[in-house]
């Protein structure tokens, strides 16, 4: 996992295998331990087109997020279910940037300014 730097991070497991949860938890350890401190984590629990055969309550998912302030969606990659949602969640959570934070962090402020074009000739 390559996290250094990074404003979020998706962390999936599959819905249909508890081991994948386990795992799920070991990747969230070392994320706290060694990512980057204010790091958005969200978990996906993918394949939910498969909830028929699921493994791993949507409560244990969404206790377990609530428990390190991470958000929580089930997706299916497969049918397009909660991508766009999971993406949006991430997003609510990232701050804006700040423009005073090493010069102007790479925005440009957008406003008017005078420009040639602008000028008037006669
Ligand atoms: N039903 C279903 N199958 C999926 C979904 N996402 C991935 N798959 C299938 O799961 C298998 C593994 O997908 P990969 O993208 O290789 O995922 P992986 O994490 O590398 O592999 P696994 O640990 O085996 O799931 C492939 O056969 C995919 O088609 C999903 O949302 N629903």
């Amino acid at each position: 996992m390559y996290y250094r730097g990074s404003a979020a991070a998706v962390i999936v497991y599959d819905i249909t295998k508890q081991d994948s949860f386990h795992t799920l938890k070991k990747w969230v350890k070392e994320l706290k331990e060694h990512g980057p401190e204010n790091i958005v984590m969200a978990i996906a629990g993918n394949k939910c087109d498969l909830s028929d055969i699921r493994e791993v309550p949507l409560k244990d998912a969404k206790d377990y997020a609530e428990s390190i302030g991470a958000v929580v969606v089930e997706t299916s990659a497969k049918n397009a279910i909660n991508i766009e949602e999971l993406f949006q969640g991430i997003s609510r959570q990232i701050p804006p940037l700040d423009p005073h934070e090493n010069g102007n962090n790479g925005a440009i402020k957008l406003g008017k300014q005078a420009t040639q074009a602008s000028r008037r000739c006669c």
